[in-house]
């Protein structure tokens, strides 16, 4: 099981806090949907806690430690917060090739993880041919790469249509289900209701709500971000 502890943990860019002291923790064995306003500071928060930001202060811990600590990150963690970066003219199955050969992960991996994210018959196909969802896709089948018992997906749903979003609630499920820790920026609250079994709202780069997921996310989202007492 893989444990997340986010710690006071805040980035100022110049003057302004856009994560300002921000504490939770994120369960194993479950989906948590990691909610909030545009800008709130959750694609700051992700970046931070796989590696690709530096905190100005405060602690994003995977297991005890910070990313950039990690014995075997690839295996610990699979992480997709942007569905470009690939190479447009290499095709699917030799991106996750490269990638698995650079983490030391058995080829045969590839195959499976194209398989577990619908790609195989595209696996041949140059990436630039490749749609939006696609490329989600394969952004997804990198991260799955190392079997992590943690996975950061950043608004995975973006570019999906309804039948690739059950797809994706499926495979959420099944590795939470399976002990996996599964953290989900999103701004599809209803998707997010029916997959989330633990919520973390955050606005303005603060903490504005933490719990189980419960019956009226809307309601939930609107109190804690202010949004609905604007007028
Ligand atoms: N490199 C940077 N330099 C300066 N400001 C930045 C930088 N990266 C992010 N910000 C600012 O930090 C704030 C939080 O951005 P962030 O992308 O974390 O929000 P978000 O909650 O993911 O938003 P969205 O839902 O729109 O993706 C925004 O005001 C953004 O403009």
């Amino acid at each position: 099981m893989t444990s997340v502890r986010i710690r006071d943990l805040t980035k100022r860019y110049g003057d302004v806090a856009v994560v300002d002291g921000l504490t939770f923790d994120v369960p194993a064995g479950a989906v948590t949907g990691f909610l909030g306003p545009n800008g709130a500071g959750k694609t700051t928060t992700l970046r931070m806690l796989v590696g690709l930001a530096r905190p100005s202060a405060g602690e994003a811990l995977i297991d005890g430690r910070a990313y950039r600590e990690l014995r075997e990150p690839r295996r610990t963690v699979g992480a997709v917060l942007e569905s470009g970066g690939f190479h447009p003219g290499r095709r699917g199955r030799d991106h996750l090739r490269i990638l698995a050969g650079s983490a030391g992960l058995p080829a045969a991996r590839v195959d499976e993880v194209l398989d577990e994210v619908g790609l195989g018959n595209a696996a041949h196909r140059r990436v630039r041919t490749y749609s939006l969802g696609m490329r989600q896709r394969l952004g997804l089948a990198g991260a799955l790469l190392g079997d992590p018992g943690l996975l950061v997906l950043d608004e995975p749903a973006n570019g999906l249509d309804p039948a690739g979003m059950a797809w994706l609630r499926g495979l959420l499920r099944r590795r939470a289900a399976s002990g996996g820790t599964v953290l989900v920026s999103s701004h599809v609250l209803a998707e997010v209701a029916q997959t989330a079994d633990h919520i973390v709202i955050v606005h303005e780069g603060r903490l504005r709500h933490e719990g189980a997921a419960g019956a009226d996310l809307e309601q939930t989202f609107l109190q804690a971000t202010g949004v609905g007492h604007a007028g």
